[in-house]
């Protein structure tokens, strides 16, 4: 779309509104090659995800990656999917649910709460325009990854204020940058541990692992790693384990360059050839289960630890629809809508009549 090309920004009718847009990566369609293909296309087409010029990347990408993935993917995607669709729609579905429940709880009623997705739909450009259309003229735009990174927080900034730029008459913008260190996040995270402890018992060791991105974004002053070691270390020490006992690590490295390190496969099987019986693995970074969590470490990994002559291996779900995330999410929503809440937003209508008196009599504005 031209960005010359302005929208009229008209909202008669509809009383001016606070909004809360809650934001996730994205999903295909369906476990299949077909609904796949697009979807990794439009995700590795963003130079934010994959920072190799363009002229090198295009050929890769067309000529071989989405010749070949798709269809491995989807078999992956297959494995996991449910009835009601992909895991990570279903929980972020469930979560804005559950948020705007929370939020008109506690008498804030009347904001408008959705979920877009990056990639794939509903879009954050159709789910801004339907947030237009119901009045919104405040909008915080929260995206759900705890720990920032170039690769995926940047990039909602980056397309929310793309599509922005179309609109005529802009909303007031809040922009959550991370949570990585949220008192509520880490409790809950630390929550879900105790809970499965209480019912298992320890393990020899837990292994908190983050999807990984390029070692080189470290290099040049990304803050995703030492994001994801303070997570951690809080994490640790809400549960009073001995820090020896807890390992941090990354997984789902793509392609050939070398990534953020210890690798997680690697380090789960070194730890059975070690001799430790047991590991549990959590996975902090996601908040909602998903191809990385179900797939790569509750399935791969697993064989992989369990080959390796492990005896155990418990995955630690993600924290989905907790109440204690629940509750997390709408502090952190709270926080940062802080005096939007306790102002409504001006009166669009009393302008709006304005607008329209000064262009029925042809007079100056
Ligand atoms: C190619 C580079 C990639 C970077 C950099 C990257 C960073 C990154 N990703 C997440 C969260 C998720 N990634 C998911 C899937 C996924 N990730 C990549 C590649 C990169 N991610 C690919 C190609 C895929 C698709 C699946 C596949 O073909 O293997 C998912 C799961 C999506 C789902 O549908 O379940 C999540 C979530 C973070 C947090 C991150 C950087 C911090
Ligand atoms: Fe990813
Ligand atoms: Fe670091």
């Amino acid at each position: 779309m031209s960005r010359y090309w302005l929208e009229p920004s008209f909202t008669h009718g509809t009383a001016p509104r606070t909004g809360v847009l809650l934001v996730n990566l994205g999903t295909p369609a369906a476990p299949t090659p077909a609904a796949v293909r697009p979807y990794l296309k439009q995700f590795l087409s963003d130079p934010r995800v994959v920072e190799i010029p363009r002229l090198l990347w295009w050929p890769i990408l067309n000529g071989i990656i989405l010749n070949t993935r798709p269809a491995a993917s989807a078999k992956k995607y297959a494995s996991i999917w449910t009835d009601e669709g992909s895991p990570l729609l279903v929980h972020t579905l469930r979560q804005t649910g559950l948020l705007a429940e929370h939020l008109a709880g506690a008498g804030h009623d009347g904001l408008d709460i959705r979920y877009a997705m990056r990639y794939g739909a509903p879009s954050i450009p159709a789910t801004l325009n339907a947030m237009r259309a119901r009045g919104c003229t405040r909008i915080l735009v929260l995206p759900l990854y705890p720990q920032f990174s170039a690769s995926t927080t940047a990039t909602v900034f980056d397309e929310v204020a793309h599509c922005l730029q179309h609109w005529r008459n802009p909303p007031e913008l809040r922009l959550v940058r991370d949570f990585h260190d949220h008192p509520g996040y880490i409790a809950a995270l630390a929550g879900n541990v105790r809970r499965h402890w209480a019912a298992h018992g320890h393990p020899d060791r837990l292994v908190l692992s983050f999807h990984g991105v390029p070692r080189r974004t470290l290099e040049l002053g990304d803050p995703y790693h030492c994001e994801c070691r303070t997570t951690a270390r809080l994490v640790s020490e809400a549960l009073g384990f001995e820090p020896d006992r807890v390992l941090v690590c990354f997984q789902s490295r793509f392609g050939k360059a070398r990534w953020l390190e210890p690798y997680t496969q690697p380090t789960l099987e070194t730890l059975a050839a070690q001799g430790m019986g047991r590991v549990d693995v959590m996975c902090p970074g996601f908040v909602s289960d998903c191809l990385e969590t179900l797939e790569e470490i509750a399935i791969e990994c697993k064989e992989a630890f369990l080959g390796k002559g492990g005896k155990a291996f418990h995955y630690i779900a993600c924290l989905n629809e907790e109440s204690a995330w629940i509750d997390a999410l709408a502090d952190l929503a709270r926080q940062h809508l802080g005096s939007w809440l306790e102002h409504s937003p001006p009166d669009a209508a009393a302008l709006a009549d304005t607008r329209e008196r000064a262009l029925a009599s042809g007079a100056e504005h």
